[in-house]
């Protein structure tokens, strides 16, 4: 049945979607991909994922999840396997032959001059259309600059598909979903958002993802308002923030807990400031401003000033370090530094844009010894010149400090009273519970607090 034909009853192509009658194909099977793909295979029980990566689509195959950290997701990749409803294949136009909903989500990023990276939408853009057909749609979910789809996803598909504008449908319908908690998320934790290209998908569109999200759905006027409304949430995110860091280095100029004002602040309906810290890492939120900043005729101050703010936290950590090994007499060519947590957030095994990255590459280039730990990564290869040790071995190198960039659970068990000697220590996140100790801390928000 095909679901973008408006000759036929809307019942009647609903009911074909719940039966498992519309083929639909998931491109992209990664963090976000596979719990997608997952719980439409769960609805629809018939969902053909495409990935490129072989090893991936093998993996799935045999009924496993290589998405790790993600609860529930295993048994579901396994059950939906096992009865048929998801297989996997590496190659996308087959994908494309066989369905009806093309359902994409592969990476959408920022190149080296921050100029958004559609290359991989546009490649798979092209796979779709080898298989498109009258009475598709297309919804794209994954994070891409306002205007894409009306400017550039759907002149791409007809061109290379042959047919016209009018004979497929075509929504935005964004992952509103984070790292760790993808299927409640996915299944509505929060409403989702949709827009279509005109109002016969918007109303396809709404109509698939109320059977597949609890929180029901939010229909906006078109494509490009969905694709603001995700892109919007993100820099809303990344200006707050960066907002939150300011205000965080005034903590010793006021001599006050910042963060407790912060949060004696927020105990206002209107007030939401978030929370500083050591950076802003991660494949979203780091770089959804650069889908808005340079790429229309309005200008971006306040977006691009956020960016520097929160680019600019790395290097206030380490001078933070530096100064305390400085006033305890410790030349900073002398010093041991053992560096916590490098991941961009905690649980989440990602580097990308994370704080560490710069804060281990500065700490290498200046100190004597720079060793790093992190429970949850394992692959230490980008923190050149550094010496990944576990937890537990951070008492045997002998530091002179310590820098917590993500709180990971793990450094909770910490004993800082098992150091022999006075360190200096940066706690990036608010997360030590270091008090009772002589160590020399200074925790980001509250500033320096010697301890009695
Ligand atoms: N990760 C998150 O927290 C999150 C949350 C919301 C939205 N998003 C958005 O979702 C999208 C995907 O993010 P992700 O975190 O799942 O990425 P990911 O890197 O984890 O997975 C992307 C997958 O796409 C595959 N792929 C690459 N090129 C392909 C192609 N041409 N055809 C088919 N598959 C291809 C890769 O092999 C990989 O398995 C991005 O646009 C991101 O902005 C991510
Ligand atoms: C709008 C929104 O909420 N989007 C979330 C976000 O999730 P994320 O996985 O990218 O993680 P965040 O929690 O945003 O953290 C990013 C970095 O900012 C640091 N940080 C955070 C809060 C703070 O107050 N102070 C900070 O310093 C933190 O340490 C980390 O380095 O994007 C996903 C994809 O779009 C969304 O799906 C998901 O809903």
């Amino acid at each position: 049945m095909k679901l973008y034909d408006i000759s036929r009853p809307f019942e009647d192509r609903v009911e074909a979607f719940r039966s498992g009658s519309v083929p639909v194909a998931v491109y992209g099977l990664g963090k976000m991909g596979l719990p997608l793909a997952a719980v439409y295979a769960d609805t629809c029980h018939n969902v053909i994922g495409a990935d490129v990566d072989e090893s991936v689509v093998e993996t799935i195959n045999e009924g496993r999840s290589h998405v790790k950290r993600e609860p529930g997701l295993s048994d579901l990749v396994s059950a939906v396997v096992t009865d048929g409803s998801l297989r996997a294949t590496s190659d996308p136009q087959s994908a494309a032959a066989d369905a009806t909903v093309h359902v994409v989500i592969v990476p959408t990023l920022v190149d080296a001059q921050n100029e958004p990276d559609l290359s991989v939408l546009q490649s798979v853009a092209r796979d779709i259309a080898s298989g498109l057909e009258a009475g598709d749609i297309v919804i794209l979910e994954s994070t891409v600059p306002p205007r894409t789809c009306a400017d550039v996803l759907e002149p791409l598909l007809v061109e290379a598909s042959g047919l016209d504008a009018q004979e497929f449908g075509l929504a935005f319908c964004p992952e509103r979903t984070a790292s760790g908690r993808a299927l409640e998320d996915i299944r509505g934790a929060y409403q989702k958002i949709v827009g279509g290209i005109d109002r016969e998908s918007t109303d396809l569109a709404r109509m698939i993802y109320e059977e597949i999200n609890d929180a029901g759905v939010i229909a906006v006027s078109d494509t490009t308002t969905a694709e603001a409304v995700k892109v919007f949430e993100g820099v809303y995110r990344d200006v707050n923030i960066a907002l939150a860091n300011e205000l965080g280095t005034f903590a010793d100029d006021l001599d006050i807990d910042v963060t407790e004002a912060i949060e004696a602040a927020n105990t206002l309906p209107y007030c939401n400031l978030h929370t500083p810290g050591a950076g802003v890492g991660g494949h979203c939120i780091p770089y959804y401003p650069h889908f808005m900043i340079g790429q229309f005729e309005s200008s971006s101050p306040l977006m691009e000033t956020a960016r520097s703010v929160n680019d600019s936290m790395p290097a206030f950590t380490v001078d933070k370090l530096l100064k305390g090994l400085n006033e305890q007499g410790t030349t900073l060519s002398d010093a041991t530094v053992v560096v916590l947590g490098l991941t961009y957030r905690a649980g989440v095994e990602e580097i990308r844009h994370a704080p560490s990255l710069p804060i281990v590459d500065r700490l290498v280039d200046q100190c004597a010894s720079v060793y790093v730990v992190d429970p949850i990564l394992e692959d230490f290869s980008a923190f050149d010149g550094s010496k990944p040790i576990s937890r537990d071995e951070i008492y045997d190198v002998d530091p002179d400090a310590a820098v917590l960039v993500t709180a990971h659970e793990e450094f909770d068990g910490i004993d800082w009273e098992q150091f022999q000697d006075q360190l200096v220590v940066v706690d990036g996140r608010q997360a030590l519970d270091i008090d009772g100790t002589d160590h020399w801390v200074y925790t980001i928000g509250a500033g320096w607090i010697e301890q009695e």
